[in-house]
Parts: structure tokens; C-alpha cells; sequence
């Protein structure tokens, strides 16, 4: 089972302060793990360590047990306002990496329109971009981090650009690709009951220096896709008390 590990890893900036401090984590296939913390905690900082896009100062990231050396196929990375090429249709936005692998032009569109219909934009291949709406752009951009059959999918803040009924339909989206996908998949959200509507496993990461203070094991997810609605596990005690649970730890606030 394919394993993505952060092991001890520690970060400044050009020598600056402490930006992630012996920092630990490991991201299995079939695992959904959200980050949150206070803004400036390091989140950001420790999904691009694990995208191979910055290498740590002391510590190893791994794939497999291999240390990275940078960016692979195997971890694809949705970010907040994907690009996208504006004079590609959206089938092939999705298919951009088959396009340049040389792939045939009826076969891209096949595994686009396979795609598209996991991120519930059947029918919408030949649609230019510039055409959908924000929440259809980033489930394009969400499709062409699939394309690639990644182990990994590691996504920073992909739906903070949305509106609160886009977003919370996005989530149920996101649950079924993770689910049908199977990819181990790393998030970070500001929103904590996105937090964990979505999570196997929620992290919550603290500042000065940056570093993880709780790890959390949720099933939320898990019985959203079992079949129970948005709005009864939502408001269920059970999920009520996780958030204010959780909100706490992020304050680092004493419980009552
Ligand atoms: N390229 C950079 N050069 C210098 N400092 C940086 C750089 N990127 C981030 N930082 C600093 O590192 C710290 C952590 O930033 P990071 O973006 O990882 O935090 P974050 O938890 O994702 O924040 P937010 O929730 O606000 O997005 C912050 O103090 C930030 O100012």
C-alpha cells in the first residue's frame, strides 16, 4: 500500500524563524487527512514538503520509503484557483498530461468524459472554460489532479474560493472521488466542519514554531457514504461536540 511520509522535518525560510518544527506524518492509500491551525501554522508550507515542490532543512520525505527529490505523478496537487488553459475545452483541460504523453485524441476524450462524470460534469466536455462557473472550474481542475491516477492527492484549501451551498456540495463530491479514487489524500481547510465532514484522520498543526499538537481520528466521512444525509450528521450531538472539540484544540483553548 502505497505510504507518502513526512519524517522529522523542519523548515525555515532563508534562515528566518522556525517556519515547521520536526514535524511527523504519513499519508496512506485510502486515507483522508485534513490539516487545520491557525493561519501562519505551517500548513501550506508542510503540503508543499510533501508535493516535493521545497525540501526541508533536517528531516526526509518519502514515497514508499524513497526520499522525493521533487514533484512526482504519484502525488497530484489541486490548488485553491486552478489554473486552467482558457483555450482548451474543458475535456481537454482534463486530458492537458495525456495531450502531451501523446496520448490519441479518442482516447483523451474517453478518459476525460470518465472523469468529468466522477466530478458530476457529465455532458460538459466540449464546454470552453471560460463558459462554467467557479465551482465547475475547480471540479475540472479536481478531474485533471485524477487524470493522472495519482497515489496522492494533496489539495490546499480547493474549495476556499466557493460559496457556502457550492462548497458544501463540493464536499460530497470530494468524498466520493477520494472514495472511488482511492488515493491518499492530504487537505487543509480553514473550515472545521468541513474538517471533519471529510477526514479518516484530522491534524491540527499550531504555531511559532509550526508543529503538529493533536491527531484525530474521525468516521463522519465514512458514514456520509454509507448513505446518511449531509444535515443529520451534521447536526447529530455527536458532530457538534467534535467541533467544539476541535475549535478548542485550535485555540489551544481549555475545555470548560
Ligand atoms: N516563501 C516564503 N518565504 C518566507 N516566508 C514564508 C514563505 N512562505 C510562507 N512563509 C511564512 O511561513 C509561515 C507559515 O506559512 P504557511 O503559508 O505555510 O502557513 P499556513 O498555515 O498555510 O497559513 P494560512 O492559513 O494563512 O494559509 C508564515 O509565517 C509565513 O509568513
Amino acid at each position: 500500500m502505497p505510504h507518502l511520509t513526512l519524517e522529522n522535518v523542519s523548515l525555515r525560510y532563508d534562515g528566518g524563524a522556525p517556519v515547521l518544527s520536526n514535524v511527523s506524518l504519513d499519508i496512506a492509500s485510502g486515507e483522508f487527512i485534513v490539516i487545520v491551525g491557525r493561519s501562519g501554522c505551517g500548513k501550506t508550507s508542510l503540503l508543499n514538503l510533501a508535493a516535493g515542490f521545497l525540501t526541508p532543512d533536517s528531516g526526509r520525505v518519502l514515497v514508499d520509503g524513497r526520499p522525493v527529490a521533487g514533484p512526482g505523478a504519484e502525488r497530484a496537487v489541486v490548488f485553491q484557483n486552478d489554473a486552467l488553459f482558457p483555450w482548451l475545452s474543458t475535456a481537454e483541460n482534463v486530458a492537458f498530461a495525456a495531450r502531451l504523453a501523446g496520448v490519441a485524441q479518442a482516447e483523451r476524450r474517453r478518459q476525460a468524459d470518465r472523469l468529468l462524470d466522477i466530478v458530476g460534469l457529465a455532458g460538459l466536455g466540449d464546454r470552453p472554460i471560460w463558459q462554467l462557473s467557479g465551482g465547475q472550474r475547480q471540479r475540472v481542475g479536481l478531474a485533471r489532479a485524477l487524470a493522472a491516477d495519482p497515489a496522492f492527492l494533496l489539495m490546499d484549501e480547493p474549495l476556499g474560493a466557493l460559496d457556502a451551498m457550492t462548497r458544501e456540495g463540493m464536499q460530497d463530491l470530494l468524498l466520493n472521488a477520494w472514495h472511488q479514487s482511492g488515493a491518499g489524500t492530504l487537505l487543509i481547510t480553514h473550515g472545521v466542519e468541513e474538517a471533519l465532514y471529510l477526514a479518516t484522520r484530522i491534524i491540527v498543526m499550531a504555531p511559532a514554531p509550526g508543529r503538529i499538537i493533536r491527531r484525530l481520528d474521525v468516521d463522519f466521512g465514512r458514514r456520509r457514504l454509507a448513505g446518511e444525509s449531509a444535515r443529520s450528521i451534521k447536526s447529530s450531538p455527536t458532530f457538534v461536540a467534535a467541533r467544539e472539540d476541535l475549535l478548542d484544540s485550535i485555540f489551544e483553548r481549555e475545555a470548560a
